[in-house]
């Protein structure tokens, strides 16, 4: 960083400045897989207005008394088969500080740049990082929410976020938010690629691929949420890009949660249905996750692939996330070099 020319008048405050910050940002992860840590990392999550758009009033009760007296035991479980042991923590965190870290090194050529990573729900939050970025000097900071897709319960929540940590400034940094890049033809030529390196590794070729994106529920979309349309177009240029028909890349939607309609078709009926009509070879990718999580590795890896399995399909494949592969790095770095421009 710099600091002011010396010498200081004796009675100015220390001033650092100079540099400019990007702070990746993904959902967020429970300290641990206990009933309180889920509990906690539950509450604040579900508690957010972008997330669950219900009157806090109707909404609050319901959550406190109702859904966090059973959900957490029953998620925490699930997060118990998917936990990164090794390191005491869940996979979603572990790649997010690897991505940060290797887009650190892999943007060495600029010096003025300090990368860092937070997450929207748990720990460490935006508003600290926010903080020690512009402590340390940075007076522009570069917000990467780390979906794909844009929508309102992921991209605006994380940009709310970290506007909001501006309020707390006398000397605010300039913000920059990166706009969704579902349809950049580096992301678009790293799923391609990471679906033919996985396939050749099979024995087998699946007669049908799912690309599985995250749902919302319907009534988002019909506000006026382009999540819709931008996994539409994101499965589509991977479709030409692979040469493949629509009845080989198909697109559903996961996740349902709550007793609203969601985005359709749902991912779990739609394999059920498919093995029911005969597939016997299926693979599954989630182009809408940066990074493994409960939702690809439990959801999707595990249960879907059993229900494959159980209702008469024979082979079935997960493909996994970008993560933190030199293919998943050259998309962020790419996203994160084109919007700095105009600023190193
Ligand atoms: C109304 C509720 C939810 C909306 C809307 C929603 C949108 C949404 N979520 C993701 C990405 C992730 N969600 C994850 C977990 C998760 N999501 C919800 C609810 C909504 N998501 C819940 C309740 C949970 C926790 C698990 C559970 O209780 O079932 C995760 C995984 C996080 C992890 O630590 O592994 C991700 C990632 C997107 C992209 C999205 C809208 C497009
Ligand atoms: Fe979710
Ligand atoms: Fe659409």
């Amino acid at each position: 960083m710099t600091t002011m020319p010396s010498p200081l008048p004796s009675d100015h405050p220390p001033v650092k400045f100079g540099r400019v910050g990007v702070l990746l940002v993904n959902l967020g992860t429970p300290e641990g897989t206990d009933y309180w840590s889920m509990r906690r990392y539950l509450s604040e999550f579900l508690s957010d207005k972008r997330v669950i758009e219900w009157s806090h009033l109707f909404w609050q009760p319901i959550l406190q008394l109702i859904v966090l007296s059973k959900r957490p035991q029953k998620v925490g479980k699930a997060y118990e088969e998917i936990w990164n042991h090794e390191k005491n923590e869940s996979f979603l965190l572990t790649y997010t500080r690897n991505q940060s870290d290797l887009l650190g090194a892999a943007l060495k050529d600029l010096p003025n740049v300090t990368v860092d990573w937070a997450m929207r729900y748990g720990k460490p939050s935006i508003q600290s990082k926010m903080n020690e970025l512009k402590d340390a000097g940075c007076e522009k900071i570069l917000v990467f929410p780390l979906y794909p897709q844009y929508s309102a319960p992921t991209t605006a929540t994380v940009n709310d976020e970290a506007f909001k940590a501006l309020l707390q400034m006398r000397w605010q940094p300039a913000l920059r938010t990166v706009p969704p890049y579902h349809d950049d033809p580096a992301y678009i030529e790293a799923l391609a690629n990471s679906i033919q390196a996985k396939l050749a590794t099979l024995d087998w070729e699946p007669e049908v691929l799912l690309t599985s994106f995250h749902g919302i529920p319907q009534s988002y979309f019909k506000g006026g949420d382009p999540y819709h349309c931008q996994c539409h177009k994101t499965a589509r240029l991977l479709r030409e890009k692979l040469g493949w028909s629509k009845e080989k890349l198909q697109l559903t939607f996961q996740s349902r949660f709550g007793p609203e309609e969601w985005l359709q078709p749902y991912t779990d009926k739609t394999v059920e249905e498919l093995a029911k009509t005969g597939v016997k070879k299926l693979a599954i990718i989630n182009p809408g996750f940066v990074s493994d999580c409960l939702e690809t590795l439990e959801e999707i890896a595990g249960e879907a692939g059993e229900i494959f399995l159980h209702n008469g399909g024979e082979k079935f494949a997960h493909i996994p996330c970008l993560n933190d592969t030199p293919a998943g790095m050259r998309v962020l770095e790419t996203v994160v070099r084109r919007e700095l421009q105009g600023w190193v």
